[in-house]
């Protein structure tokens, strides 16, 4: 089996595209029969590290081991115990779903007697049976994720990678590709390692590495990383943030910013400390908002932004390097 039960194990990943260093040296592990979700804004390093571990990129530095076996010295031991599922989509829209499937067992080497029993084991899982000879062109897009996670699953991978499997998806869609991965985790008893940028997603797994510019800022249980936080988010619209700001500093000793067009800072009881804010800010608040710590403020904790403002940021920097060139 896998390295002291851990299904993938990283030891200073590195990764560079000539001067720039998308993943910089990161280490952890991942037990086996765990959901492990990576969580980041775009831009962070997610794609790149999940395939160095899927072996379709060569690591700059660093050492991986998935389901037991180098990602580099042991490519082929590697391949055959994971399954991918992408963002691109790669079915073809003009076979059924279980042409496609067969296509990839054989493609996979599944053996010929086996093939058919699990073609209809994952379909039902993935709540497709039914559907299976319809042409896949003509599937929603979250059938087509579905068809793909079972694709994914058909030679009985030990280590499942999922790249943002639900981007794109409505929000029903999205919370029924999470009922299948959880039932996946039940029957499979396979682990899973999945990439979002959904801070809501990132719930559902059982731990997390949250992944800033190409560095792990913290990894636990969603859970334990946001009792850490300690703290209650306050919101506040006003007539003037940077007045409001000020007041904060001066009369509460509150360092706040502006996140999303609000003005944001952590105290830790949110509720109480609303009527002193109206009391004493001395500047026209016109909305409030007061929430527990959720993975966001983890992120903002160790960040010093939101995700969504990472986003935005690394979107600004791309575009600096596309004007620069
Ligand atoms: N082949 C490449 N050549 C040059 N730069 C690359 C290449 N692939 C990725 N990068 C850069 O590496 C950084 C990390 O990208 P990566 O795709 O891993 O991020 P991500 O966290 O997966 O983002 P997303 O959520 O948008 O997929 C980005 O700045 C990206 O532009």
């Amino acid at each position: 089996m896998s390295d002291d039960g851990l299904a993938v194990r990283v030891d200073g990943l590195v990764k560079r595209f000539g001067d720039m260093e998308a993943v910089r040296g990161i280490t952890f592990g991942v037990e086996t029969g765990e959901i492990f979700g990576f969580l980041g804004p775009n831009g962070a390093g997610k794609s790149t590290t999940i395939n160095m571990l899927c072996t379709l990129l060569r690591p700059t530095a660093g050492t991986a081991r998935v389901a037991g076996h180098d990602v580099v010295r042991e490519r082929d031991d590697v391949r055959r115990n994971i399954g991918l599922v992408f963002q691109d989509p790669t079915l073809d829209g003009y076979l059924s779903g279980e042409q496609n499937l067969r296509f990839h067992a054989e493609l996979y080497g599944v053996p010929r007697q086996l093939t058919r029993e699990r073609i209809r084991q994952v379909l039902e899982m993935v709540g497709l049976w039914e559907r299976r000879r319809d042409l896949v062109r003509y599937y929603s897009g979250g059938m087509k994720r579905r068809l793909e996670i079972a694709r994914g699953l058909l030679h009985s991978p030990r280590v499942l990678f999922l790249d943002e499997p639900t981007v794109g998806l409505d929000p029903q869609t999205r919370s029924s590709i999470w009922e299948y991965i959880r039932e996946l985790k039940r029957a499979e008893q396979i682990t899973i390692f999945m990439t979002t940028h959904y801070m809501e997603e990132a719930e559902f797994c059982d731990r997390i590495a949250i992944i800033d510019a190409g560095r792990i800022v913290a990894l636990d249980t969603p859970e334990a990383l946001k009792a850490g936080i300690g703290e209650d988010r306050v919101r506040i619209g006003t007539t003037d943030d940077d007045a409001a700001i000020a007041a904060l500093a001066d009369r509460f000793g509150v360092a706040a910013g502006v996140s999303e067009g609000a003005v944001t800072f952590a105290v830790p009881s949110g509720e109480r400390f609303v009527p002193r804010l109206f009391a004493e800010l001395g500047v026209p608040i016109e909305s409030v908002n007061v929430s527990r710590p959720s993975l966001d403020d983890v992120f903002m904790s160790f960040t010093g932004r939101t995700i969504r403002d990472a986003e935005g940021s690394s979107r600004d920097q791309m575009r600096l390097a596309m004007r620069g060139r």
